[in-house]
């Protein structure tokens, strides 16, 4: 088995590391500090951390300089995601030194914009592919955007290097991930796909790690780990080549 990369994920509302279930406004459970949390994760063993924005996505407010000073003090890879949508939201999410960040509504409203970024920054953007059956969700995940495969042809067609595939009704769900949903996607892109939205146990992980030959290559891990279904240390076992 290829290994598989793992994201530890930091949502962020109101200056608090929640989780929400199916991504809904409103459902927030407090874990305190994202630093705390962040840095558990890199303690913890994380190579990588997916560090959101939730107020940013839902139009809400900003955390930025509170995501600016979490990334400053981590080691570890960050994929900043939420409310990434214009030069100026990209340009100040990148001068948090983030590793990549994932857009989300901008590639379902604004297309040209993100064909653009793509061309300028390459591997650094990831495009977030949220969807409810095939139909994707922009704005915090309460819109609807457009069609999964249609949205993915484009990109695909514009030098996209990335996408993280979540299917909101499985997000903070623990009811596993959408493995036929990953399979579907993976066959219409050959560029790397982070599974993201409803792991719940080791079992979970290790059929996501199946599909590295398919083309997954990470997966992004919420309330599983805060509600300590298993430790991120037997996560990175399970999942290591
Ligand atoms: O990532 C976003 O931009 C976002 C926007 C609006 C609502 C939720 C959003 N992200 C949620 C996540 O990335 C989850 O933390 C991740 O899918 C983990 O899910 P789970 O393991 O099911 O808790």
């Amino acid at each position: 088995m290829m290994s598989l990369e793992l994201l530890p994920a930091v949502d962020v509302r109101d200056g608090q590391a929640v989780r929400l279930v199916k991504g809904a406004s409103g459902t927030e459970t407090s874990f305190g500090e994202p630093l705390a949390a962040a840095l558990a994760w890199q303690n913890a063993g994380a190579e990588w951390l997916h560090l959101v924005d939730l107020d940013a996505a839902f139009g809400t407010g900003s955390n930025y300089e509170l995501l600016r000073e979490v990334t400053g003090q981590l080691d570890v890879k960050v994929e900043l995601s939420g409310g990434i949508r214009d030069d100026e939201s990209l340009a100040r999410a990148l001068a948090t030194g983030c590793t990549r960040v994932n857009l989300g509504t901008a590639a379902l409203e604004a297309p040209e914009w993100v064909a653009k970024a793509i061309a300028e920054h390459g591997d650094k953007i990831a495009v977030g592919l949220d969807v409810v059956g095939t139909t994707l969700r922009g704005r915090g995940w309460t819109r609807d955007g457009g069609q999964l495969f249609d949205v993915l042809a484009r990109l695909n067609a514009e030098g996209c290097a990335r996408y993280v595939v979540t299917d909101v009704n499985r997000d903070g769900t623990l009811t596993g991930p959408n493995l036929q949903l990953l399979r579907d996607v993976c066959a219409a892109t050959d560029r790397p796909v982070v599974a993201s939205g409803g792991v719940s146990s080791l079992d979970d992980l290790r059929a996501i790690a199946s599909l590295v030959g398919e083309g997954v290559e990470g997966a992004i891990v919420g309330k599983a780990l805060y509600g300590q279904k298993f430790t991120l240390e037997e996560a990175l076992e399970a999942v290591s080549g």
